[in-house]
Order: structure tokens, then C-alpha cells, then sequence
């Protein structure tokens, strides 16, 4: 796994967890160099006066639990954004502003207390027929909205990381080329995303396992570009493991290779290395969240 995966993002609760022998989960992670990494957000809410858009919440105290999570071990945040798109209206300029106001104030806190911050606009793949184009122009509409706050608020652009969506069409318009895709998600990038930005890192959001390895190496067919693009997957390395493993003891071993094979798949991706065959061929689109929790989970 050491080889694939740099990073883990855990919960309040999982950071401060042991391993079954009494380890530390973060000093596990450490010694194999995987940086240990922290969700601060506490999850979304409606925005009153919307059609159900949400804000993220978790800014009150978020600069003591960061010193928390920081002697804790953890070096890094991640915090989600998420807006919805449609044909016509959606998202609101409402929840374009306060969602880019909440993702500035968190990196803004995170830099002040040692943590990289992990920004993450999610333009959320939904129901509906709109285009490729339409979530590329919300896309880039977005990130410039979140930028812009990011420079209000004095946040170090060399020291965060996007984790932005990759730029899909409706559920309802079919399938797009890994070529399409790539296509946009690059030109979308390149229009919104400052040169000075180290890293990007995008969201899975509902592809199918072996399509967000596909797409991911089409994106550096695209290249070179000022930021790398690489992966900071959930659901496309997690459903099948976790489908593997079913909480049964007698499948850790086959869940574990199953992880690592995707975990290798997507790091070979990010090189354009990737050449096959996927662990999870032809899968289906990952659209229900991985665990239970509050709205928007
Ligand atoms: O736990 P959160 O912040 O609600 O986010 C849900 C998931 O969204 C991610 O940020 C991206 O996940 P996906 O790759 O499944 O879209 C994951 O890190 C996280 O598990």
C-alpha cells in the first residue's frame, strides 16, 4: 500500500482509535509513511431560502480541535463543499458564495494551526439530463468563486490541495469517453485553478471503480499542466473492498488485496501507466454514500 497511497483521511473518532494489538492507528500509518489526515467538517445542513442546496458545517472551535488533531499526529484536513446542478437554476448563487466562504474560512484556520487543508468543491454528479458543458461551466464557475475567497482570506495557495470533481453529465445523458471527460475536466482546471496550487486531487463521486481509473489516466494524456493531477478516491477504492470483506474476519485477507490492487490500478492511472486489467471491470456507478451519518453523507 506504501507505494500507491501517501495519505489516509480519518474521523474525529479514527484518529484517536487503536489497532486490535493496542497501536495507535495514526503511529500504523506513520511508519509505513502514509500521512495521517483529518475530516473537521461536521456535515451539511440546508441553506434556508433554497431548494434544498446545502452549506458545511464545522467552523465554531475548528482552531482548537485543529491544534487537537495536529498533536494527534495529523497533518493534513479535508473539508466537503457540495452543490448540485441542474439545467437551469442550480446551484444558487447563494450556495455558491456561502459554500466558498466556509471552504476559505477552513483552509484560512487549517494553515494557522499546521494543517494542509484539502479543499473540496464537490459539484455532485445527480439525476437529470444536463450536459457536459453545463457542469463544466458550474465547475468553473465554482473553483473561481472558491479561489477568490482563498485570496480574501490570505490562504497560501502552495500549501493546499484541490479536490475538485471530475467534469461528468447528468445521470440521464449516457456514459461519456474517458477522451471527453479528461477533455473538459483539464480545460475547466486550466480556466479556474491558479498555477500556484501544488496538487489535484479529485473525488471520485459516484464513477464506477474501473471508470475513475480510466478517466484518471486519460487526464494525463492532457498534459504536462502546473499541477499534477492525481486521486483522493472514496468510494472508487472503498465499495468493493468493502463488499469483499462483508464485516467478516475469514475475507480481511482477500478484502485487503482488493484494496491494494485498486490502490495500485489508480497510482499506476496517475502516471498513465495504467494498462489493465481493472480488479473491478465494467462495475457499475457508485451512487449510495459508504456509511450512514447526517445529511448529505
Ligand atoms: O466523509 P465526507 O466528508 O462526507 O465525504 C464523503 C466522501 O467524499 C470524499 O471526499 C470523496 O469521496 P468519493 O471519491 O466517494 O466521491 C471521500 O473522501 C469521503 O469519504
Amino acid at each position: 500500500m506504501i507505494w500507491y497511497i501517501s495519505g489516509t483521511i480519518m474521523f474525529d473518532e479514527t484518529l484517536f482509535q487503536d489497532s486490535r494489538a493496542g497501536v495507535p492507528f495514526v503511529d500504523i500509518l506513520k511508519k509505513q509513511g502514509i500521512l495521517p489526515g483529518i475530516k473537521v467538517d461536521t456535515g451539511l445542513q440546508p441553506i434556508d431560502g433554497t431548494d434544498g442546496e446545502t452549506a458545511t458545517q464545522g467552523l465554531d472551535g475548528l482552531a482548537e480541535r485543529c491544534q487537537k488533531y495536529y498533536q494527534q499526529g495529523a497533518r493534513f484536513a479535508k473539508w466537503r463543499a457540495v452543490l448540485r446542478v441542474d439545467n437551469e437554476v442550480l446551484p444558487s448563487s447563494t450556495a455558491i458564495l456561502e459554500n466558498a466562504h466556509g471552504l476559505a474560512r477552513y483552509a484560512q484556520i487549517c494553515q494557522a494551526n499546521g494543517l494542509v487543508p484539502i479543499v473540496e468543491p464537490e459539484v455532485t454528479l445527480g439525476e437529470g439530463d444536463y450536459s457536459i458543458e453545463r457542469t463544466a461551466y458550474i465547475s468553473e464557475k465554482v473553483n473561481s468563486h472558491v479561489f477568490r475567497l482563498l485570496n480574501e482570506y490570505n490562504v497560501i495557495l502552495e500549501g493546499i490541495l484541490l479536490k475538485p470533481n471530475m467534469i461528468l453529465p447528468g445521470l440521464d445523458v449516457p456514459t461519456p469517453a474517458p477522451e471527453e471527460v479528461a477533455r473538459y475536466t483539464v480545460r475547466t482546471m486550466l480556466r479556474s485553478v491558479p498555477g500556484a496550487v501544488p496538487g489535484i486531487h479529485f473525488l471520485s463521486g459516484g464513477m464506477s471503480e474501473e471508470e475513475a481509473t480510466l478517466n484518471l489516466q486519460a487526464l494525463q494524456a492532457f498534459g504536462p499542466t502546473p499541477w499534477s493531477l492525481t486521486f483522493s478516491y472514496g468510494r472508487a477504492l472503498q465499495s468493493s473492498t468493502l463488499k469483499t470483506w462483508s464485516g467478516k474476519e475469514e475475507n480481511w485477507d482477500a478484502a485487503q488485496e482488493r484494496l491494494v490492487a485498486l490502490a495500485k490500478a489508480n497510482s499506476e492511472a496517475q502516471l498513465g501507466k495504467y494498462k489493465g486489467p481493472h480488479p473491478s471491470p465494467g462495475g457499475e456507478r457508485i451512487l449510495q454514500a459508504l456509511r450512514l451519518g447526517g445529511a448529505g453523507k
